[in-house]
């Protein structure tokens, strides 16, 4: 290359293979996406949250003994110390959920003495601990949100059950867990995903993996990516009602703006994940009477394909399924947080024991170079 020849620019790195992983795959040819080697969906019909975090740390599913070791060590480390928990109350009441999930796991890097040490080891400790933690903060946060003491977590119920305890004072019927729980697994990882990136890159630093996964949730939060799916369920608000949802995608198309919880990066013929959340958001639904928003739902997604040919993204059907379980809106990311938390930790420490310090090339257009009162 002589140096005026512009290198190729992978803008954004789209298409560019930037390292091997052993973690997940994601084949768009055929919407297909495996955890260490299991179907996703497999995994949702047949695993609960717990087994598939193992899986994602040890590469195996856990056998009945490994398991019941794995949920009493993450329902041992459910608890938020006070001063967290006084850290989580003064947040002002303005900041958005994800900034206090940002805040409470940049904190909870502060206070470990043995934040530095990145040994695989203490490493899967750590997300083990981050993962059991998690759905206290949220919680807590989302019942001050509404005036509400916090609950405080139930060791006798599981990650999902406990979590939705603490959110809303009552364990919901089987169906709503269900359908909260294959979301937490369907969220749980998926290959070099713009925040799972960003927490490869800070690890690539030898940083440790609290501030890793700080700037993955700060890379969630955007609406390209983890935030789509609190935008989804803003939009399908403003829409209203089904007659009105044809008329306003027309709309957006036509002023060529994004809709949120459609499109992906990798998958242009759907998301592996869509089929599964979608049941899960039907039985929601079905469950809630939440009628009014399926049909929404699949004029917003046929008016879509009809249109353009783009199909939803896992955000789609999470939005809404999220919203009539009884959510508010600005927790929907923070959950996808408590579950990809799992993935994202998983890659920090695989990166980890093959590191390479993460630094690509840029090509300079800015003027050329000249001398200072010249
Ligand atoms: C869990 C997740 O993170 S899933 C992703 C969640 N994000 C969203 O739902 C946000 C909405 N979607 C998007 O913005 C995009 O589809 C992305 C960012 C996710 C991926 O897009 P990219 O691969 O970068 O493709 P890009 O944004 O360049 O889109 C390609 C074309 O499709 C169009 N397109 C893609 N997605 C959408 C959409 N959601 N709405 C309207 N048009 C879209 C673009 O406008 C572009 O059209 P053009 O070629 O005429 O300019
Ligand atoms: O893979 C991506 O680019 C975004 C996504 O679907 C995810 O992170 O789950």
């Amino acid at each position: 290359m002589t140096d005026t020849a512009i290198p190729t620019i992978y803008k954004g790195l789209a298409g560019v293979v930037v390292d091997t992983t052993a973690i997940s795959k994601v084949v768009p040819e055929t919407n297909s996406l495996t955890y260490r080697g299991y179907a996703v969906q497999d995994l949702a019909e047949h695993c609960s949250f717990e087994q598939v975090a193992f899986l994602l740390w040890n590469g195996e599913l856990p056998t009945e003994t490994e398991l019941e070791q794995f949920v009493q060590q993450e329902r041992a480390n459910r608890r938020a110390d006070r001063s967290l928990l006084q850290l989580v109350a003064k947040m002002p009441d303005s900041c958005h959920p994800m900034d206090v999930v940002r805040t409470a796991i940049s904190y909870l890097g502060a206070e470990d003495p043995q934040e530095w040490d990145n040994d695989a080891k203490a490493n899967r400790e750590k997300s083990l601990r981050m993962m059991a933690v998690l759905p206290t903060i949220v919680a807590a946060d989302h019942r001050r949100r509404h005036g509400q003491d916090p609950i405080a977590p139930d060791s006798n119920l599981g990650f999902a059950e406990n979590f939705l305890n603490m959110c809303f004072g009552k364990v919901p019927d089987k169906e709503i867990v269900k359908a909260f729980e294959v979301s937490l697994i369907l969220y749980a990882e998926h290959s070099f995903n713009a925040s799972t990136f960003a927490a490869r890159v800070v690890t690539s630093t030898l940083s440790d993996i609290y501030s890793a996964v700080t700037a993955a949730i700060g890379t969630l939060k955007g609406p390209l990516h983890g935030g789509a799916n609190e935008a989804v369920m803003h939009d399908m608000i403003e829409i209203g009602e089904p007659e009105n949802a044809e008329e306003w995608m027309r709309g957006k198309l036509a002023r060529k703006e994004k809709v949120m919880g459609f499109g992906h990066r990798v998958y242009k013929n759907g998301d592996s994940r869509v089929p599964t959340m979608r049941k899960a958001f039907l039985d929601v639904a079905e469950h809630t009477g939440g009628d009014k928003w399926v049909t929404m739902y699949e004029i917003l997604e046929r008016t879509m394909n009809d249109a353009t040919g783009i199909k939803p993204n896992l955000d789609f059907p999470t939005g809404p399924a999220y919203y009539l379980m009884g959510f508010d809106i600005e927790v929907f990311t923070p959950i996808f947080v408590m579950s990809r938390i799992t993935g994202w930790t998983a890659h920090i420490i695989e990166q980890g024991e093959s590191n390479a310090l993460i630094r690509p090339l840029s090509e300079y257009t800015g003027v050329p170079q000249r001398a200072v009162g010249a």
